[in-house]
């Protein structure tokens, strides 16, 4: 479904997904506190970017299977983010990829490594 509360970002995907990447500048409200963009929002975008390279890699709906995250530098709100993610194996069932978000200055804000499986049109759960 579309989602209008989504990040709307727009993934680059290059060689067949062995990289994406992707530009998000998240809003004031999704600070954690003292102005420092929350966590689980930079977690969110290494996710975003590290499950693109694994839907483009099996070219099928997949889904984190995995995420681990290291926060390296605060972020600040309202400032364009830049995701870079790298396909760095992959097997049969499992892609695995790390990625990276800085700032437009370079400064690194947090990386990040994930594993993606494929899954099927039918795998998401029904709504109640
Ligand atoms: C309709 C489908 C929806 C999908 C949509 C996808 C694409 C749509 C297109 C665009 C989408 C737009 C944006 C996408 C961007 C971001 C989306 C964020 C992604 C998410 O936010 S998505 C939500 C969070 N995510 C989940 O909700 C997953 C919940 N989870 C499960 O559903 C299962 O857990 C699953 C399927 C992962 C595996 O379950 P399973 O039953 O198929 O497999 P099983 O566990 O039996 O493992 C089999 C073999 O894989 C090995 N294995 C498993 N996991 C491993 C690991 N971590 N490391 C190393 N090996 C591992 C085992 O070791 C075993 O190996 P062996 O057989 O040799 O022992």
């Amino acid at each position: 479904m579309e989602n209008p509360f989504g990040f709307q970002v727009k993934p680059e995907i290059k060689n067949g997904g062995e990289f994406v990447y992707i530009e998000c500048t998240p809003a004031e409200h999704l600070q954690g506190w003292a102005n420092i963009l929350h966590g689980g929002i930079l977690s969110t975008l290494l996710d975003e970017a590290i499950t693109y390279v694994g839907i483009s890699t099996f070219n099928q709906p997949a889904v984190t299977a995995q995420l681990e995250v290291r926060f390296r530098n605060p972020a600040p709100t309202c400032v364009k983010l830049h995701v870079c993610a790298e396909r760095i194996k992959v097997s049969k069932r499992l892609v695995e990829a790390k990625a990276a978000v800085t700032l437009g200055d370079g400064t690194l804000i947090a990386t990040g490594t994930g594993k993606v499986m494929p899954v099927s049109e039918s795998f998401a759960p029904k709504s109640p």
